[in-house]
This record gives C-alpha cells, structure tokens and sequence, in this order.
C-alpha cells in the first residue's frame, strides 16, 4: 500500500465505529494517537540499534502509520506535508542548519 492510500484510508476512517475501527478509536482520542507513535518510534529505534532490519521495517510501518493518524488528528494532511518536503527542496539539510 502506498503512504498516500493509506492517509486515505485513515481520512476515511474519521466516519468509523470506533468498536470496530482501531484508525477511528485514535483519532477520537488525539492524545492517545500522539502515544501510541512515541511508543512505535522507541519500538523502531530499539530494532535499528539492534541492526535487525526485518522488525526495523515492521516498526517503520508502525511509525508511518501512527504519524499519519496523529497528524490527521490534528487536521494535518498528507498534502500538508509534501508541501512542507517540498518547500525544503531548494536547501541542504546543512545549509537549513547554518542559516538559524
Ligand atoms: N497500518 C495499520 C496499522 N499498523 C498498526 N496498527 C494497529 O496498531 C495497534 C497498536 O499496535 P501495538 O503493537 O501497540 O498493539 P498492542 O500491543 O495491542 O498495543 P497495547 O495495547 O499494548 O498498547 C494494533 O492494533 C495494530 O494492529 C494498524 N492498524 C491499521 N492500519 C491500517 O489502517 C487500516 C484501517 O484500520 P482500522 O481503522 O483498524 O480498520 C488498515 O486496513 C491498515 O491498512
């Protein structure tokens, strides 16, 4: 699946039963979406320290699936998103650093 149908399979999810929509339950409760990606991102980054890069790449998905529904909680789309990537294109990550 790509990140973009999933962001819009999560939209969609805004009108579900939250007994039967885990996406639903979360964006009814925007601080228990913000959780879960913290606790998915220490998930990622404890399987990338241990170098194992099959659980890395299921808690990766993990990841970008709770920072959509978090951002989407928040009414932060995925087009919000590109937009912000980007407006980044024209400046290294290095140069961005040197101008603060
Ligand atoms: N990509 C995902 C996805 N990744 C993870 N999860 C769920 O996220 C939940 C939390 O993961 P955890 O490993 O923390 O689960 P847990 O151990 O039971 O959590 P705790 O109770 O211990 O906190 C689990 O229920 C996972 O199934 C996801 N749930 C949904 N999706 C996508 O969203 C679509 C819509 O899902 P629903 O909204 O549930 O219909 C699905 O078809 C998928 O494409």
């Amino acid at each position: 699946m790509s990140i973009r149908d999933l962001a819009q399979t999560i939209a969609a999810r805004a009108q579900a039963d939250a007994e039967t929509s885990w996406t639903a339950r979360l964006l009814a409760n925007p601080d228990k979406a913000a959780e879960k990606f913290g606790e998915e991102a220490v998930e990622a980054i404890i399987e990338a320290t241990k170098g194992d890069a099959a659980r890395l790449t299921s808690e990766a998905a993990d990841v970008v699936y709770h920072l959509l529904v978090m951002c989407a909680a928040h009414g932060v789309t995925l087009d919000a998103i590109e937009a912000e990537l980007a407006r980044r294109t024209a400046q290294s990550g290095l140069q961005e650093k040197a101008s603060r």
